[in-house]
């Protein structure tokens, strides 16, 4: 059975400095039910960890970088005084942290070491903010409890490992305190540091929340809500006030970037429910994500996916042989490349690859494109953008704007359909995605 524990993530925009800081704590003095704060690195921060972990930077440069980082913190430090424990472990981490960037190589590990500092100060300086609106707080290394495997940069949580540790030493702070702990990283069974990936700490909140058995995760953003559109693309995109798992995940992993796509796995799996909203303004209310919504049928939203990768393989030996999908997929397993979508015909196969600066697959080297290039002809197309209608039911005829109407305008690579009921999808060349966005928008989701 699930607590009546809250956990409450706040994104960079929302710990980007001290007044947004100020603005968090204020939404969680109000909300006793708030028991664990996740926070993440303020805003800018982890892209210069990023930068600095790509050791293209001379010495001067990584200097610059260290610079800017801690001018970030000390920003918002020059608001308040930390109380000894805070301060004393704020000094020790940002010591750690100028050391370790002055090294001219890091290996894999040290590179999730330095990308973990940007949480390890907001946790600090976030505690404090809390403290000073009187609220019992506690800061919490998450590292002690969010377990993963050693697959820096993109760690796999250990589920039972996390949840195990997490009743035996985070549990029992929650009756007296209020939690601050980091979002993003985590440790694996060495204690070496970890993280989870780009934006991932929405995904530690639902994790944290999981290990706990919270009856909710609330995630604080810049928006309020999962919108109908990225409201950055077009100003006449809605929020969505429900949205069913299946729905929420769906939009997360075609792009909309409020929710790391991993974010409803851990959350639907114990039916926790997932609240959207702006930490700016949290009176306006937001989107609630859960397990049992009566669904309309037709699109609700539409997202896009750039950077993806068309790759087409014809061979006249597909025709009524077998086998020949399956030793395509045996090749692109073992360079560790995951496909999203495939369609085929009588003599070929289109798949299509996440080739975004977060995918998990590496680079399609020339060594499995070889090995493809021995059974079959191979061709690679760059630059296009996934589009992809998110709903329920979604028809391709009917209605006034039927999809095939609407689709006719646009020069679509390849389009998927059926295997899920909740989206369709397709491809169109990158620099045309943001009008195809805005169009269809414009066309299926803005006349009501
Ligand atoms: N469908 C969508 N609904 C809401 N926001 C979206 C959507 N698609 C993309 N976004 C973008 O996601 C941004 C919030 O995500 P992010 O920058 O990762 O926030 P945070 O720093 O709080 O984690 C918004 O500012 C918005 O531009
Ligand atoms: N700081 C990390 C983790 C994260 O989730 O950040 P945010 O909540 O600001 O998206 C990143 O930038 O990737």
């Amino acid at each position: 059975m699930n607590s009546q524990y809250v956990v409450a993530k706040f994104g960079g925009t929302s710990v980007a400095d001290f007044t947004a800081m100020h603005r968090c704590a204020q939404i969680i003095n109000d909300d006793p039910s708030v028991r664990v704060v996740v926070v993440s690195a303020s805003a800018g921060v982890t892209n210069h960890l990023v930068t600095l972990v790509q050791q293209k930077s001379n010495e001067a440069q990584r200097l610059e970088l260290v610079e800017s980082v801690m001018q970030i913190q000390g920003n918002i430090l020059a608001h308040l005084t930390l109380d000894e424990d805070l301060q004393e472990g704020f000094n020790t981490t940002a010591e750690q942290f100028k050391q370790l960037a002055q090294l001219p190589a890091l290996d894999q590990q040290q590179c999730d070491e330095i990308l973990s500092f940007g949480e390890r100060f907001s946790s600090y300086i976030f505690s404090q903010v809390l403290r000073d609106l009187g609220v019992s707080t506690q800061r919490f290394d998450v590292r002690e409890v969010l377990k993963t495997d050693s697959n820096f940069s993109k760690a796999t949580p250990d589920v039972a490992a996390t949840e195990k540790a997490a009743s035996d030493l985070l549990v029992p702070l929650l009756d007296d305190n209020v939690v601050v702990t980091q979002g993003f990283i985590g440790s694996d069974k060495y204690g070496q540091t970890t993280t989870l990936g780009r934006g991932g700490s929405d995904y530690s909140a639902a994790l944290i929340a999981e290990a706990i058995g919270a009856k909710s995760v609330h995630i604080w953003t810049d928006v309020v809500g999962i919108f109908s559109t990225d409201p950055r693309l077009c100003n006449k995109a809605k929020p969505i006030p429900r949205l069913s798992f299946d729905e929420a995940a769906e939009m997360a992993t075609f792009g909309a970037k409020v929710l790391h796509p991993a974010t409803i796995l851990p959350a639907s799996r114990k039916g926790i429910s997932v609240f959207v909203g702006s930490s700016k303004a949290p009176e306006q209310g937001g989107t609630w994500i859960e397990k049992e919504t009566t669904s309309q049928s037709g699109i609700r939203a539409v997202t896009q996916r750039k950077n993806q990768i068309l790759l087409t393989l014809k061979s006249p030996e597909m025709l009524l042989a077998s086998g020949f999908l399956a030793k395509i997929f045996t090749i692109l397993s073992n360079y560790n490349i995951s496909v999203d979508l495939v369609t085929t015909s009588e003599i070929s196969v289109a798949l299509t690859l996440d080739n975004a600066p977060n995918a998990t697959r590496p680079e399609l080297d020339q060594a499995c494109l070889d090995e493809l290039g021995a059974f079959c002809h191979v061709t690679v197309e760059n630059n296009l953008t996934l589009v992809a209608m998110i709903g329920s039911e979604i028809q391709l005829q009917g209605g006034e704007d039927c999809l095939v109407d609407v689709l006719s305008e646009f020069d679509i690579r390849l389009i998927c359909h059926g295997a899920s009921r909740h989206n369709l999808c397709f491809l169109v060349e990158q620099n045309k995605s943001d009008l195809v966005v805005q169009s269809i928008h414009q066309k299926l989701l803005e006349a009501a």
